[in-house]
């Protein structure tokens, strides 16, 4: 990390290397990487390849440096500054992935993402196919993460034909045998997909990254922006799962914003990079995890004011049980209050429906319902980083909840309850076909406390993170103590369930 006196403090900066080309449109290339590392608060410190001619309408030159100069611009960046994750784009020779992979042999750094640039998607070529050799055996094995789209992912595996999200899921396994840490097939290109879906495996899990497809001509440097992203949010901190499903809402959002904007004459035209709406922070986010989820306290002031107790006293009870997430039902004033004591202890915190009270408090994010605003317009409104959940009874809802960039979902009335008027009770069969159908998290919800808790959580699909409560821990006369022993509860469900 970069350090920087800031009122006689240190303050660190986290600092990604682009070893890229410049494109003179500024839309791909190191001229995005620094501006996607400038959006999402990181140092980018910029080691140039090659000088492109580039436009909207395509490549019309390449200047490639010599090898001993880009070495040069390495060693002056690595020597001096503290660069926490290098991120490669186009790499044109033999050579310079060799100075590359020199460099940080002799400066080693946190992490190293690659970005296998080939072609353009005017159709350019940016690196020969002679780099492939040197691509799959040496600089494949030292990455952390490859992220080459349809055509990279083809060309690395001699020419395989891929056209479905399932080829792409057979090619991130096939390239993962090369040797990288993790892949991430790009599907940006996929013919004739309403979505824009990303493969992702990590040798283990494989995941299928969905988004909405914004539909622009503007896509010009978004394999560019995604891996730089990631390198950003890598250098924050995060594990690469979360920075990879950040990176990808950035370009979403990015998209988005810029999807009209109007430069030059050619078929692709670069994005809006520094959204209008500055909502990223240089901090580490509290990254999601659907682990969260286990004990998920949803706070309830009627039945805090029966038993006389202040919300944040009964927020900080249940943390002291061991609530593993908490979610406000009640607003602003108590909203901040709350919030520090959340992040005091490290609890991501939640705000129900109201996407005003969790930007004013700066909480973790929001769970809406289906009559709440839309999820896609809350994460526009939210930035990337933070958590969306949303209610969910049916595999529909499961899955627009998915495409629209929620983190997880809440499935219920589980059993019927008081605390929701009019609440169509699902049963547990109805969430477990919910949960079989979702590809993200999920929390159950409705009816749920000591005695049946267990029940619910034997439903055994491992998609089932833990059960969201009210009533079993704010209508109790000692919270902590009630939430202690759901949490035992739980911990055995799933001990049995293993
Ligand atoms: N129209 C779109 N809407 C939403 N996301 C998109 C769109 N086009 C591409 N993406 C996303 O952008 C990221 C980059 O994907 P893509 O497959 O376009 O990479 P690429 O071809 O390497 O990009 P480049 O244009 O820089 O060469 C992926 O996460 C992809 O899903
Ligand atoms: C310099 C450069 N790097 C990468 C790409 C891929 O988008 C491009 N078009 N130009
Ligand atoms: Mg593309």
């Amino acid at each position: 990390m970069v350090s920087t006196e800031n009122n006689g403090h240190k303050m660190k900066i986290p600092h990604v290397m682009t070893v890229a080309g410049s494109d003179s449109g500024a839309g791909a290339g190191i001229q995005a990487d620094l501006k996607a590392c400038a959006a999402l608060g990181v140092y980018c410190s910029t080691v140039i390849t090659a000088v492109t001619a580039q436009n909207t309408v395509g490549v019309q030159g390449v200047n490639i440096l010599p090898e001993d100069f880009v070495a040069e611009q390495m060693k002056s960046v690595l020597s001096d500054m503290e660069v926490d994750v290098v991120k490669t784009g186009m790499l044109p020779s033999v050579g310079m992935v060799k100075v590359l992979l020199h460099s940080i042999k002799e400066y080693p750094v946190q992490a190293l993402v690659v970005d296998p640039v080939m072609v353009a998607t005017s159709g350019d070529v940016l690196a020969g196919s002679s780099v492939l050799p040197v691509f799959r055996q040496e600089l494949l094995p030292m990455a952390d993460l490859v992220t080459p789209n349809l055509k990279e992912a083809s060309y690395l595996l001699g020419g395989m034909h891929l056209e479905t999200v399932a080829d792409m899921r057979s090619a991130a396994k096939l390239i993962h045998d090369m040797g990288p840490r993790n892949v991430l097939v790009k599907g940006g290109d996929l013919p004739a997909s309403m979505d824009a879906v990303d493969v992702f495996f990590d040798g283990v899990n494989l995941y299928e990254l969905g988004s909405t497809r914004i539909n622009t001509r503007n896509t010009h440097g978004t394999g560019c922006t995604l891996a730089s992203s990631i390198a950003a949010e890598l250098a924050k901190g995060l594990p690469m799962l979360s920075a990879v499903k950040i990176a990808k809402r950035y370009v979403e959002t990015a998209l988005n914003y810029g999807k009209d904007m109007a430069i030059g004459r050619g078929p692709q035209g670069p994005f809006d990079h520094l959204l209008k709406l500055k909502v990223c922070r240089s901090v580490a986010p509290r990254a999601f995890c659907p682990s969260d989820l286990f004990l998920y306290a949803v706070t309830d002031s009627g039945m805090n004011g029966k038993w006389g107790r202040s919300i944040s006293d009964a927020v900080k009870a249940a943390i002291e049980g061991g609530a593993t997430i908490v979610q406000l039902r009640d607003f602003i004033e108590a909203a901040k209050e709350c919030v520090s004591i959340c992040h005091s202890k490290g609890v991501p915190i939640l705000i129900n429906d109201r996407v005003d009270v969790a930007l004013a408090s700066d909480a973790d994010g929001v769970h809406v319902g289906q009559s709440d605003m839309p999820v896609s317009l809350v994460r526009s409104l939210l930035g990337p980083e933070k958590i969306i959940g949303v209610s969910c009874k049916t595999l529909q809802q499961a899955h627009e909840a998915w495409i629209n960039g929620a983190d997880y979902i809440g499935s219920g009335g589980v059993f019927p309850t008081n605390t929701k008027a009019n609440n169509k009770t699902i049963g547990l069969d109805g969430l477990k076909e919910v949960c079989l159908a979702s590809k993200l998290p999920v929390v159950a919800i409705g009816g749920i406390g000591l005695s049946n808790a267990h029940s619910v959580m034997e439903i055994n699909v491992p998609n089932l993170e833990g059960v969201a409560v009210v009533s079993a821990l704010f209508n109790a006369e000692c919270v902590s103590s009630a939430t202690k022993q759901l949490h035992e509860i739980l911990k055995q469900a799933v001990q049995t369930r293993k």
